[in-house]
């Protein structure tokens, strides 16, 4: 076994990495020797791990190497307050980074109880070594671990959640919750529940296992004028998925058991529920209004009334994925026999609090409920709305999924033209016509990493735009439509409101995004048409291709983006046709964004 001499200097002066820096200084304090198994550094870096007899240094080079693809890991010091449980822990000197993995089935997890309190680990007390499976550390120091323990426990039990609840629900597939257990436990965790609170693992209904015959069983059924065809909401305009029927059914026999088992007040959860570290849940006691509904976190989509500081009034809102009902609620939610006219539960919860968008549903559901959230999420979702695809379990670059909370600075710092981001667009944007810009958005790692994705999952189709076929894949389905709307609103739509001059508000529901590939051999060009668009975004994703360029011809212009990450920006319909030259060898990718407003 190698020790290793190489600095190592995890310290840091921010006062927000305490989490997991304590939480190992405390590991460390406790077990002079501690031994992290590194099997899923391996697993995930597999390919590239020439020989699994490298030392931690040599491990460190190599994952110098790797380190835009890893970087986004390398979680920044304020964002450690959301992060998720990491599979890779890092260390950082101010050279190079070293990953030790916390195995999700390792026992270190255990450990990782949230702490607080700050501290600092000077280089010489830590020594690390590898084994080629086995890392090693050893901490010489001599720390006073009183006052931080003492300290910690005070600050814990400050922000304890005292609700009196008697249940709490996380509902989640068996295959997610054999892979994920020790993250649920550890995201449990933060609540700091009473022993006496029951945690119930409910098995969620997968959708696409259960047959019309075990929903005719069940007196459940579909609502099935969902789907209307001529509505322009991507939500409205297809059925209910699978998904969202298994969701809805899990939520709905989650109420039931809870009014079978006369609780009178349950915190129901989704599985990829993530509490925000830092989350003050002692506040929720304090609540004096009157609810029978209490969102912990979810997406507003419409303005909320505030109450007070730190409560409101919801508007429409989607997510389902932390609330509390209290018998009042669960009662009235059993009332509206949803299971009679399933719609996907978080268009259902709203539309008993709020108008809902749709009058078929305000028709349907006529009870009411008296809902009430936290100004702030105190609970997030780490697959984000998207999540109704499996997005988590195949893929490449885990680093595009990072993106929600405070992760989203770091996204975008790893993606995004820093040009860009602090507002200085003028330098770089191009105008082809009035209308038409060009600039560099994002860089080549976001393109390459979104067409790995892309052929990984590899559900492209040939029949969505049935007058201009183009052979696409919805950005939903790659799991990055949420976040590509949030990189619209942010920096390309003041943009377009700078240039252009004229104002108008997206709405986000109603556009769309998708990947489009040409290949000679299979749509190597689009004809000329107008987009069914108020602007148009075209995302050049690669450059290795003969041929193509998106044809104006009204302008007499072609346009020829090469440079990945550059962005061409013009108005959709009556003014600008458009359609794109034939890919005359290899493969053209691009992004499309249809942007329409309301
Ligand atoms: O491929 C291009 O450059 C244009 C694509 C396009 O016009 C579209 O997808 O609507
Ligand atoms: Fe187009």
């Amino acid at each position: 076994m190698k020790k290793i001499e190489n600095k190592l200097d995890w310290v840091s002066q921010s006062s927000y990495e305490e989490n997991y820096l304590s939480t190992l200084k405390n590991f460390i304090l406790h077990n002079s020797k501690v031994k992290i198994s590194l099997q899923t550094v391996e697993d995930i870096f597999q390919q590239r791990l020439e020989s699994t007899n490298q030392n931690i240094i040599a491990l460190c080079d190599t994952l110098k190497e790797w380190e835009l693809e890893v970087d986004a890991m390398q979680i920044e010091h304020q964002h450690l307050e959301f992060a998720p449980l990491p599979s890779i822990l890092i260390f950082t000197d101010s050279e190079s980074s070293i990953f030790l993995n916390y195995d999700k089935k390792n026992q270190l997890v255990d450990l990782l109880d949230p702490v607080f309190g700050f501290y600092q680990i000077s280089l010489e007390d830590l020594k690390l070594s590898w084994d080629g499976t086995i890392v090693t550390a050893e901490s010489s120091s001599d720390i006073e671990e009183e006052d931080y323990s003492e300290k910690e426990k005070r600050y814990k039990l400050q922000r304890k959640m005292n609700m009196n609840l008697e249940a709490v629900y996380i509902i989640a597939l068996e295959g997610e919750k054999n892979k994920n257990i020790d993250l649920i436990k550890h995201h449990l965790s933060y609540f700091q529940l009473d022993n006496q609170v029951k945690v119930i693992v409910w098995d969620a209904v997968d959708g696409n296992k259960i047959s019309d015959d075990d929903l005719d069983l069940l007196g459940v059924k579909v609502y099935d004028k969902w789907k209307i065809t001529e509505s322009q909401s991507k939500w409205y305009n297809r059925e209910i998925t699978a998904g969202e029927l298994g969701c809805s059914l899990s939520h709905w026999m989650v109420w039931e058991d809870a009014f079978n088992k006369k609780y009178s007040k349950v915190l129901i959860l989704e599985e990829d529920f993530i509490p925000v570290i830092d989350a003050d849940f002692s506040l929720l006691n304090k609540c004096d209004f009157e609810w029978d509904l209490m969102y912990l976190g979810r997406t507003p989509k419409e303005k909320d009334k505030e109450l007070s500081n730190f409560w409101v009034k919801p508007g429409f809102s989607y997510c389902t994925h932390a609330y509390i009902l209290n018998n009042t609620g669960i009662e009235k939610l059993l009332k509206t026999r949803f299971c009679e006219k399933l719609i996907p539960v978080d268009e259902f919860l709203p539309a008993l609090y709020s108008n809902h968008p749709r009058n078929d549903i305000r028709d349907l559901f006529k009870e009411e409920i008296n809902a009430i959230a936290t100004y702030k999420n105190l609970v997030n979702q780490y697959s984000g709305h998207d999540s109704t695809t499996n997005i988590k379990q195949n893929v490449k670059h885990e680093s595009l999924y990072l993106n929600f909370g405070a992760f989203q600075k770091s996204w975008e710092k790893k993606y995004i033209n820093p040009v860009i981001i602090d507002g200085n667009e003028e330098l770089v944007i191009s105008k082809e016509e009035k209308y038409i810009l060009r600039f560099p958005l994002f860089n080549k790692l976001f393109c390459d990493h979104v067409i790995s994705e892309a052929e990984n999952i590899n559900k492209w189709m040939i029949d969505r735009h049935k007058n201009y076929p183009t052979n696409d894949m919805l950005l939903e389905v790659l799991g990055l439509n949420d976040i590509y709307n949030r990189i619209i609103n942010k920096y390309v739509l003041p943009i377009i409101l700078k240039q252009w001059k004229f104002k108008f508000v997206l709405n986000n529901s109603l556009s769309e995004n998708f990947i489009v590939r040409y290949k000679p051999d299979q749509q190597a060009y689009l004809a000329i048409h107008h987009d069914f668009s108020l602007v148009t975004m075209n995302l050049c994703l690669n450059n290795e291709f003969d041929g193509a360029g998106t044809v104006f011809p009204d302008y007499e212009k072609k346009i020829v983006l090469k440079e990945p990450g550059e962005v061409l920006i013009h108005p959709g319909r009556i003014s600008h046709r458009h359609g794109a030259l034939p890919v005359k060898d290899g493969k053209r990718y691009i992004i499309v964004s249809f942007l329409r407003d309301n």
